[in-house]
Parts: C-alpha cells; sequence; structure tokens
C-alpha cells in the first residue's frame, strides 16, 4: 500500500484516466453517478533503481462496494501525513538541454495531478530567483518546495531555505560556528540539469518519473549540507561538491560557452586538462577516523546515515586535526558521492549523505598521462579514485583551505598582482563560480530533508579497488 500513488473512480466518470481527471460534480465520496470501477495508481521499482507509475482498473458490480473501497484506500493515503498535499515549485527552462518547462509539462504535472497535490508552479528567470523568492515569500501554506532543474537549482532552493530559516531564528549565518537551523520544509529534486549529482546520489538514477514519485511518495532523508566562509562571510552552502584547480578552472571557462549546453564541459574540459596547471595550497583538516576507501556505500536504509540521525556517533574527541602542503591539480569537497550518468561512481563513491563528514579528495599535480588516468577512473563503472598513487583521501567534519601565493604575499611585497592571479584557481561549488581562494567548509549534519526512498542498490556495484 505504501507504494500506492493515488486512487480514482474509473471511467463512469472520469475522461483521460492516464491524465486529467474530470472533477466530480459533488464530493469524491459522494459521487451522484454509481461508478462501478475505480482505478489505482502505484509505483513499481524497476532495475537500475528506477520507479515508474502504472494504473490497474478494478470493477465490482456493486457500486457500493467500489465506494468503500475507494474511500478506505483514501483515508489510508490521506493518513500518511508525511506526503506533501501543497507544493511550491521552481522550474529552471534555462539548465542543462533546457527541457525544464518540458519535463514539467509532460512528465512532472500529470504526474501531481494525479496524487492530487496542488502545485504553485514558478519559472525562474533570473540567477538567484529561487533563492530571493524563498525569502521573501509566504511560504505558511506549503509542505514542501522543489525544483526542476540541476544542481545549481537545488542549490539556490538550499540556500534560501537556510537563510530564512537563519533569519526567523535569528542566527547568524555569517558565524562559521553558527548551528544553522533546519528548514520546516523538506525539499524535492526533479533533475534536469547538465550534472545532477545530487539527484543522481540520492534516488541511484536521473530519471525524472523517479524524482516525481519519491516526492509523492513523501518519505525524506536528512541530507547534509556544507557551509562555505571566507573573510567571516557566509558564501554560500552547497549539497554536492566544491573544487578548487582543474574543475574550478572548467566552470569559470565553460560560462562563456553557456550556448554550446552540456557539451561546453567537454570543450572547457579538454582546454583545461592539456593546460594542466597546478595551485600550491595548504589544507587543515579535522578528519573523521572512517577513510572512505574502507567505509560502506550510502544507499537504502544506510547505518552510517541512521547513527548519525540519532546523534549516537562520538563527536570531535575522536577527530583529529591535520594539515596537508603541496601543489594540487585539484582540491575536492564531495558532500556526496558526486556520481552522475557520465561518472557512475563519482568522486567518492562511499561518501555518505547524512553522516556529517565532507571526503576531502587531494589531487596532486602530476604527469598529463596521470591526469588522463584519473579521468579515465572518474567514468569508470567499476574503479575509483581512492588508490591511485596521486590522489589522497580524507573524510572531514570540517576544513580549510589556503591558496599558498597568498601566503607568500603577505610576507613579500614582490609578487605582483598579475603572477597572483594566475597562481590562484576558484571554487566551483555546485556549479557556479567562488572567487575568493581561502575558505572554511564545515559541514551540517543533515541540515535538509530531501524527498527519497533511496537508492536500493549502489549503482553499479564492485568487487575490489584494483
Ligand atoms: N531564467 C534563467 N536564466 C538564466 N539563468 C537562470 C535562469 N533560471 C535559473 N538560472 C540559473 O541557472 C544556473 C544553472 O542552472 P542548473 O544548475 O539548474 O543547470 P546546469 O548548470 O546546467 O546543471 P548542473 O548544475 O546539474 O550541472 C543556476 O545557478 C540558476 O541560478
Amino acid at each position: 500500500m505504501t507504494d500506492v500513488l493515488a486512487v480514482r473512480y474509473g471511467d463512469d466518470w472520469i475522461h483521460e484516466v492516464n491524465v486529467k481527471e474530470k472533477q466530480p460534480p459533488t464530493s469524491p465520496t459522494s459521487p451522484t453517478v454509481c461508478p462501478t470501477n475505480f482505478i489505482l495508481h502505484y509505483a513499481v521499482p524497476g532495475p537500475k533503481n528506477k520507479w515508474s507509475h502504472h494504473s490497474v482498473t478494478m470493477s465490482h458490480t456493486d457500486p457500493r462496494q467500489v465506494a468503500s473501497w475507494v474511500k478506505t484506500i483514501r483515508n489510508y493515503l490521506m493518513g500518511l501525513s508525511h506526503r506533501p498535499r501543497k507544493i511550491l515549485l521552481f522550474v529552471n527552462p534555462f539548465g542543462g538541454k533546457k527541457k525544464g518547462l518540458k519535463i514539467w509539462e509532460k512528465d512532472v504535472q500529470p504526474l501531481m495531478t494525479i496524487a492530487g497535490i496542488d502545485t504553485k508552479m514558478l519559472v525562474t528567470e533570473r540567477v538567484g530567483h529561487a533563492r530571493d523568492t524563498l525569502l521573501s515569500a509566504d511560504l505558511s501554506d506549503f509542505h514542501a518546495v522543489v525544483c526542476i532543474g540541476g544542481d545549481g537549482t537545488l542549490a539556490e532552493v538550499i540556500n534560501g531555505l537556510v537563510l530564512r530559516a537563519s533569519r526567523d531564528r535569528q542566527i547568524d549565518p555569517n558565524n562559521s560556528e553558527a548551528d544553522l537551523p533546519t528548514p520546516r520544509l523538506p525539499i524535492g529534486v526533479i533533475p534536469s540539469g547538465s550534472t545532477d549529482t545530487v539527484a543522481y546520489s540520492l534516488h541511484g538514477t536521473t530519471d525524472v518519473q523517479t524524482a516525481a514519485i519519491h516526492i509523492i511518495f513523501g518519505d525524506n532523508t536528512g541530507l547534509d549540507i556544507s557551509s562555505v566562509h571566507s573573510d567571516r562571510r557566509l558564501l554560500r552552502l552547497y549539497a554536492s561538491m566544491l573544487s578548487y584547480g582543474y574543475l574550478g578552472d572548467v566552470i569559470r571557462d565553460s560560462e562563456k560557452f553557456r550556448w554550446m549546453g552540456p557539451q561546453r564541459y567537454d570543450y572547457s574540459g579538454f582546454k583545461k586538462i592539456v593546460a594542466n596547471k597546478g595551485y600550491e595550497g595548504e589544507i587543515h583538516l579535522l578528519s573523521d577516523p572512517c577513510h572512505p576507501a574502507t567505509s560502506t556505500r550510502c544507499i537504502k536504509n544506510c547505518t552510517r546515515c541512521l547513527q548519525h540521525m540519532h546523534n549516537s556517533i562520538p563527536d570531535k574527541e575522536i577527530s583529529r586535526w591535520l594539515t596537508v602542503r603541496g601543489k594540487f591539480f585539484m582540491v575536492n569537497g564531495a558532500n556526496l558521492s558526486c556520481g552522475c550518468s557520465r561518472s557512475p561512481m563519482g568522486f567518492s563513491p562511499h561518501c555518505h549523505v547524512g553522516d556529517g563528514c565532507v571526503d576531502v579528495i587531494l589531487v596532486r599535480h602530476t604527469s598529463f598521462f596521470n591526469n588522463i588516468r584519473m579521468l579515465l577512473r572518474l567514468s569508470s563503472k567499476q574503479k575509483t579514485l581512492y588508490d591511485l598513487p596521486f590522489v589522497e583521501v580524507y573524510r572531514a567534519r570540517e576544513f580549510t583551505f589556503r591558496a599558498l601565493p597568498t601566503l607568500h604575499m603577505q610576507s613579500s611585497n614582490e609578487i605582483s598582482n598579475r603572477y597572483l592571479k594566475s597562481s590562484l584557481s576558484v571554487w566551483n561549488c555546485d556549479g557556479e563560480v567562488i572567487d575568493s581562494s581561502n575558505v572554511k567548509i564545515r559541514v551540517h549534519c543533515q541540515l535538509v530533508n530531501v524527498f527519497t526512498r533511496r537508492a536500493q542498490e549502489p549503482v553499479h556495484d564492485r568487487t575490489c579497488f584494483c
């Protein structure tokens, strides 16, 4: 029964049973006509973590029996109080292959109508629109906020909701030590971006129908969110990935080629891999005793995330501070596995969605050949980055990064601004550029609730780390 999406009276009074329902002349529980059949809409799990919508028509000669069944199922569904009844939904028409609106019309709206979810839809018109709306709109009527977009759109929703909750509770988000409040409204993630790593990590697929079904089911899980501070200012909250060096350079460069669509990442990625730049830096991190390579995969009923949800993990006394210096091709703070269809294992396949940690993946500056090796690993369905000799992986609760040229400049004025600029990269934060090099990252354990029943199985199982 938990897989039922909705129940409707049958074609005695319904025209298009799959999509639009003709409203009954009176309340659905007291029909003026006497239907002798009803339609049960339900979801079925399939391979590769996909769910699909199905319906079955059931008949009985006695309309009172049909009415009784419909009433019983409706009462059961009404009792599932975690299912959202009214949602605010943002559509980014601009992300990914610009299919956001089509996805809404073709895949999402019909399912929401079937499930009886009252949806207020808003098409975003500019960068920051979703965030600003969430900071100012009256949200009291809504049970959830949903976005159709990529990781950047989701990040806007998360930033808007958390900043709103902070303001309401008079918590200063610029204080990097502050415990940020959990927003009241859970979040639904429907992928239509270029990479969609959050949807992929949560649902195990970027299938749109699956994402909509997870929202209708209403089951939710706590998702860690990491804050990025610099100079005592909150720059951004992120759910997926923060990356300095190669991916920072790629995102900065690729913005110029947005007209290419998702191919812009291939183009800029190629240019920057050939350039093979290295960046000096120092990472200071509060490491968790659980090393990513020895950790489990995070799927449905993940015990590590459940333990953290109930705060049954002893805290900072078992963590220790470490410092790592060097010249890096890339410095990454992965809040999730960061898998996507092009990189099924992601940067850190053993990363957990709700354990209060980020996986810090440091890729040393090395040869062009090794960079290619790393990219091949990233696109592998079986292998990970963990065992590459020029990659170091840590699990951390917080970390700071300082670009070493900045440190040099503080002690010597000889370095010109031009040299300084070329020796600094930017951060790629969930697909957006952050210019400040020196940052502090802190994980806020299960800060937001997201709709998902989680993946039933790892996207691609593996047997060893060879
Ligand atoms: N109408 C719009 N015009 C221009 N930009 C927009 C508009 N609506 C939203 N945006 C911005 O587009 C940015 C990118 O969107 P999004 O992250 O959804 O797609 P993407 O970058 O292609 O996908 P991904 O982040 O998964 O790689 C977001 O940061 C958002 O602020």
